[in-house]
């Protein structure tokens, strides 16, 4: 995976060019720190030369004095070059983060089927916090002590020739061993980190899972997986951290025979009368000074590579693009409208070639009028209802509402327009008022008691503990899944929608919650368009046409009146298997 440099500039210049201003403040208050490192030794230099030739002690104070003062100023550039560096990379990973989180939701919903919400948070996260280090460290850093180790090189051949000669030599092979030591370290390291995405993967699965895990007596089961992970990891771990000691070591050990050479060369040079004792004193400091943009620099080439896999998965998160077509066509009514769908089939994406979900499916439903759908699990049901707000693309036959095709409707406007409850309500870590707002502060807290009122839901709010200001703790905790319905349909009520698909949870309410959905659920489809899948036959009685759904095919269409009428429709052969008493 060799990624083009010119990618690697592509990159910076998109997320660095908006914050062009701190990048110039971060290059200044880098290379100033650079310069002074290299100069405050000079001083120290002339500081050793002046007593050891007795020369103007007068100076020496003011030399002293310089010293103190450039050292304290270098601190002062390091550390501003490390808050400018953060500050860049944090305005620049933040501003990546948002543009992949929002091409992550236009992507349809055959991409979220596809990924695993782990693996996008890693991507968002994980690849994108190992992008971090390049936008504040990797470059700066590599840019920045490359110019030290130059600045560092280019003074020892001032200050004299061989000693300059020696140490660019010494520097070229420190380099080249560490960085051949390194791969050694990258491949444990690759197989640690491998393993800690497994373990928390688990964890998290587990965690997820603890009801179902402690109801079906499994702990044992699965901690005894936990231990095997865990007892897999050590040693793996053991061997990664052997690698990195042996490569501290060689490190340690090869500027150790830096000092030891600079040492020598310098004693050699002063016996020959070549340099002063203050030279000496440079081409030691110097040669300590090399191991740091070493050090360094090596640092930061091990991270490239993790950067670049970071980079090449993120920019292959960015080139996938919505199935979907955006369109901007046909306006959708803003009144109840009508539903049809016409000669519709539709399988889901790696479904068998020669099975479909939707058959041939036509039904049109006039605007105002509640259709119940009904029939098996797997039948299609609300495969009907993601098509309605677009989630997939059919593959063949038209869907309208109103006159208009909604292949041919903006996107935003239909999903706008169509409101959907669905059997998992999702809600959020939040107030009640922000689950049902969706955290839009423009919706007003009276909008919402209205809509509540409209609802006849205002006693259920009053007897939250705290109203709308009620917290709702993790995984929806606080409200019960009866509840959760009843907030679902406070949510799709504020946005107005024209039409409202209900996909009925089938689990069992109590008759008070109950009582209180089917109100609620009167008024919302009051004077709106309304689709029910049902679980309850009770819910079926609001609907005005009745579809059966089987295999993806329509076995039965009509008016639910006709169809109860007729003892041979299937609808009333299902209503009578069932002894429910009829409306
Ligand atoms: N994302 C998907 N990818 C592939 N196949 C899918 C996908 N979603 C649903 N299916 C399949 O499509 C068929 C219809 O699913 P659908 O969810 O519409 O059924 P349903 O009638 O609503 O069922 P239930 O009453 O259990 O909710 C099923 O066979 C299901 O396995």
């Amino acid at each position: 995976m060799q990624i083009p440099l010119q990618q690697y500039g592509a990159l910076l210049a998109n997320y660095l060019k908006p914050q062009w201003g701190a990048v110039v403040g971060l290059t200044i208050a880098l290379l100033t720190s650079i310069a002074l490192q290299i100069i405050n030794p000079q001083i120290l230099s002339y500081f050793i030369d002046t007593i050891f030739t007795g020369g103007e002690a007068q100076s020496l104070p003011w030399a002293a004095l310089a010293f103190s003062a450039i050292a304290l100023l270098t601190q002062v550039f390091s550390l501003s070059a490390t808050y400018w560096g953060e500050t860049v990379a944090w305005t620049a990973t933040n501003a990546l983060r948002s543009d992949l989180v929002a091409h992550c939701l236009q992507l349809d919903l055959s991409f979220h089927k596809a990924h695993t919400p782990g693996e996008l948070l890693e991507r968002v996260d994980g690849d994108v916090n190992a992008l971090s280090r390049f936008f504040s460290q990797l470059v700066i850093h590599v840019f920045g002590n490359g110019i030290l180790l130059i600045g560092i090189l280019v003074v020892l051949w001032f200050e004299n020739p061989f000693a300059g000669m020696s140490l660019t030599l010494f520097a070229g092979v420190a380099l080249s061993v560490l960085l051949g030591l390194r791969s050694g370290a990258i491949a444990p390291w690759a197989e640690y980190r491998q393993i800690s995405a497994e373990f928390y993967g688990t964890l998290g699965e587990q965690i997820a899972g603890r009801e179902d895990i402690c109801a079906n007596g499994a702990v044992p089961y699965v901690m005894y997986r936990f231990y095997a992970l865990l007892q897999h990891w050590l040693p793996v771990y053991h061997q990664a951290r052997f690698a990195s000691t042996v490569l501290w070591f060689s490190s340690v050990g090869l500027f150790t025979l830096g000092n030891a050479i600079a040492l020598t060369l310098s004693a050699y040079l002063w016996q020959q009368n070549a340099i002063t004792i203050g030279t000496a004193y440079l081409i030691f400091h110097y040669t300590n000074l090399l191991s740091q943009p070493i050090e360094r620099i090596r640092e930061e080439l091990e991270q490239l590579q993790q950067v670049e896999a970071s980079i090449y998965r993120i920019r292959e998160l960015l080139s996938i693009q919505p199935r979907l077509k955006q369109s901007v066509g046909v306006p959708l009514p803003s009144t109840a409208c009508a539903v049809t769908f016409e000669n519709v089939y539709f399988r889901y994406q790696g479904q068998n070639p020669d099975e479909w979900t939707l058959h041939n499916v036509s039904f049109s439903l006039p605007p105002g009028q509640v259709l119940g759908i009904l029939g098996r699990t797997g039948s299609g049901k609300s495969t009907i209802a993601r098509l309605l707000l677009r989630f997939y693309d059919i593959q063949s036959g038209e869907i309208r509402l109103g006159e208009g095709a909604i292949a041919k409707t903006c996107l935003s406007q239909l999903r706008q327009r169509v409101g959907l409850v669905t059997q998992d309500v999702q809600l959020f870590q939040a107030s009640v008022r922000d689950n049902l707002t969706f955290f839009d502060p423009h919706i007003s807290d009276t909008v919402i008691l209205e809509a509540m009122e409209t609802l006849l839901l205002s006693p259920w709010l009053k007897s939250l503990p705290n109203g709308l200001n009620t917290q709702l703790g993790a995984e929806s905790s606080g409200l019960s899944a009866g509840q959760a319905q009843l907030l679902a349909l406070v949510r799709v009520f504020l946005k107005n929608p024209s039409l409202v698909i209900l996909d009925e949870a089938s689990s069992r309410l109590d008759p008070q919650t109950e009582a209180l959905l089917e109100r609620a659920i009167d008024r919302l489809l009051s004077n709106r368009t309304g689709i029910i899948i049902a679980h309850r036959l009770q819910t079926l009685k609001r609907a005005d046409r009745i579809l059966i759904l089987e295999q993806g095919k329509v076995v039965e269409y009509g008016d639910r009146q006709t169809l109860l009428s007729q003892s041979q429709s299937q609808f009333a052969q299902l209503l009578n298997a069932q002894t429910i008493e009829h409306p």
